[in-house]
């Protein structure tokens, strides 16, 4: 069996001060974006659960991603057979990995939520997706939404999510970098920057109207991310990138959730594929996708 599940990027990323439990408030729009992992998986009756992963994007400096039981979607689909309770479930996995590693795009999260869908298929389980959502949070803060993709509100430390009233679809341009960023270290420069950041953070209304009305200009205006002074802190050249998309006519520019991959709002396909060759002119980026949003979560093909 084949699932696909998506990327997803943040167009508003509110971080209030950490929890008791370390982990920040958070107050996002997420929305799922064209740019999917394909994981392959067979049934196996002894209980094994094995990766592999076929990398079709460059990965960053010093990142890997792990074919072992450390990789997300073994965590999943091991989670999952606990729940179900029988040990001589198995899995092989075969993960596609077309997602930007490290980048701020939940690549590993999309993962584990395809593993949990493609597993629950695979073994029987009977779970709905609203079943599956507690593992999904057990798995990582932006899995649960990428179970169910298209736009949605994050609240918490990421990982409820309820849907959004919009209209429209959006042409987006990224940039990703050769070197990958940890979601941790973001967040802890983000403390050290921001000591006196709200118990509480808000979606902003105007991102909202924006998205009522399917503007895409007003949503350019809108886009933020409470994270850009921490992850430009430790790597100054994405105000280079920034500046190069504003410039050839973005209509906005943020960092992707912790980053570095650097997200670009476009007029129309034409203007996306002129921000494009902007981008690749400047040559300060590793690579540059042309993508639209929103897209459903993971799915079985
Ligand atoms: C920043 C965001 C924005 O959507 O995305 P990415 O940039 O990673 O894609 C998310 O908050 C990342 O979510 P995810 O990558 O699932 O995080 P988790 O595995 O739950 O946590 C990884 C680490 O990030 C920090 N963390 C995460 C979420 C949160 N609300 N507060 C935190 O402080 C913690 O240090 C935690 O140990
Ligand atoms: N299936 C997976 N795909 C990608 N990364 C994974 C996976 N499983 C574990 N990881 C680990 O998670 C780290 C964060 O990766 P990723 O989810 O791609 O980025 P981000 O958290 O910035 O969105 C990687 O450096 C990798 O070591």
């Amino acid at each position: 069996m084949t699932v696909r599940v998506p990327a997803k990027i943040n167009l508003c990323l509110g971080v209030g001060r950490p929890r008791p439990d370390g982990f920040h408030p958070l107050a996002t729009v997420y929305q799922a974006v064209d740019l999917h992992d394909e994981l392959r998986i067979t049934a196996r009756d002894d209980g094994e659960i094995t990766v592999a992963v076929h990398t079709e994007v460059a990965l960053p400096e010093g990142s890997v991603v792990p074919e072992s039981d450390d990789n997300l979607a073994v965590r999943a689909a091991r989670l999952l057979r606990k729940h179900l309770g029988d040990e001589s479930l198995g899995a092989d996995i075969v993960i596609r990995k077309v997602i930007p590693v490290a980048g701020g795009m939940a690549g590993g999260s999309a993962d584990a939520a395809a593993a949990l869908v493609g597993c629950n298929e695979l073994w029987g389980g009977g779970l709905s997706k609203l079943d599956l959502e507690p593992f999904a949070a057990e798995l990582g803060s932006d899995v649960p939404f990428l179970l169910h993709g298209g736009i949605a509100i994050g609240g918490g430390r990421g990982e409820t999510v309820s849907p959004v009233l919009a209209r429209g679809g959006y042409h987006w341009v990224f940039a990703t970098a050769a070197e990958g960023l940890s979601t941790a270290a973001v967040y802890a420069e983000f403390d050290r920057l921001a000591p006196d950041a709200p118990a509480e953070p808000e979606v902003p209304d105007a991102l909202l109207n924006a998205l009522r009305a399917g503007d895409a200009h007003a949503l350019g205006l809108a886009l933020s991310n409470d994270l850009t002074e921490a992850a430009l802190s430790l790597r100054p050249e994405l105000a280079d990138t920034l500046d190069v998309g504003l410039r050839a006519g973005a209509l906005g520019a943020i960092i992707s959730g912790s980053g570095p991959t650097t997200v670009f709002l476009a007029a129309s396909e034409q203007h996306a594929l002129d921000l494009a060759m902007a981008l690749t002119s400047a040559m300060n980026a590793a690579d540059v996708i042309q993508s639209h949003g929103p897209v459903s979560g993971a799915r079985l093909v």
